[in-house]
């Protein structure tokens, strides 16, 4: 069994797979901790030998989680690393190692899924957008921030905007009027700056591509713009889907 970890900024998502691929068992862990308490958990019920990662956390971090994964469970991991080229998808960035490997994977993923030009979106802490044409070169792409990172910013950067979180996650999927409390004003702006960012995009590719591309969409915030993507695929594990790609184990 193959232990996969997509180290987000905010969130480690985490999945055990079988021989087949299956999904055995999956998680989202806050930290570190968490992720290891569950792990351990899990080796009461499946044997657990490899684990394949991907980071975009700090190098001291990542080595040192990798250090306890092999520590403490006992696992061969292996860790994705930047490439100038991987499964035909050349990487557009002039410092090919400065692209986050998450957007890295994402993309492998989706030229992995599809013969076409593709529009990558991945909506976690920060918000990405990657253009890949036909041929497997990537365009690069775009970085703003995301919905926590918007919210959170207004919240220290004003004095007035003050207003019950627990609700936040509540206005994301209502009709975007304007609102009438902080509360709403914050969530619908938000997410409309979101939706304008994603439209965008598509713009972009439309002027590249024509029709002739597909949009693929992931991370935690990616509910709250699929209504402006009518052809969208949503792919909530195409960053695991990537790593597979990228860090095949051998068998
Ligand atoms: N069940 C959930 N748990 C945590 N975050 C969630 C959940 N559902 C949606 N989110 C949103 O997902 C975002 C994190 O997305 P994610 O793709 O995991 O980010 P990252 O890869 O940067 O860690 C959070 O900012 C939050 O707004
Ligand atoms: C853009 C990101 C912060 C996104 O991270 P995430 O929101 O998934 O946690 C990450 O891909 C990253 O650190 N990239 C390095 C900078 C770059 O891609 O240009
Ligand atoms: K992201």
């Amino acid at each position: 069994m193959i232990i996969e970890l997509d180290c987000g900024n905010s969130f480690i998502k985490w999945r055990i797979i079988g021989a087949a691929s299956q999904v055995l068992l999956s998680g989202v862990a806050e930290s570190a901790e968490e992720l290891f308490s569950a792990l351990e958990d899990a080796r009461a019920h499946h044997e657990l030998r490899h684990c394949r990662m991907v980071s975009v956390r700090s190098d001291e971090e990542t080595a040192c989680l990798e250090m306890r994964l092999i520590q403490r469970l006992g696992l061969h991991v292996q860790t994705a690393r930047s490439a100038p080229c991987t499964a035909g998808v050349r990487n557009g960035y002039v410092d090919h190692g400065s692209l986050g490997l998450d957007r890295w994977m994402a993309v492998v993923a989706a030229r992995h899924l599809s013969s076409k030009a593709c529009l990558v979106l991945d909506l976690g802490t920060a918000v990405t957008a990657d253009f890949v044409a036909a041929d497997g070169e990537h365009k690069g792409g775009f970085i703003c921030p995301g919905l926590s990172l918007l919210r959170s910013q207004l919240r220290s950067h004003t004095r007035r905007i003050r207003y019950d979180t627990a609700a936040a996650s509540d206005f994301m999927m209502e009709q975007l009027t304007p609102g009438c409390s902080t509360a709403d004003a914050v969530e619908r702006g938000c997410v409309l700056m979101l939706k304008g960012f994603v439209r965008s995009q598509v713009e972009l590719a439309m002027a590249y591509w024509g029709s002739d591309y597909d949009v693929f969409l992931t991370g935690g915030d990616a509910p709250a713009v699929i209504d402006v993507l009518p052809q969208v695929r949503v792919v909530p594990d195409l960053i695991f889907i990537g790593l597979a790609i990228a860090c095949p184990i051998p068998s």
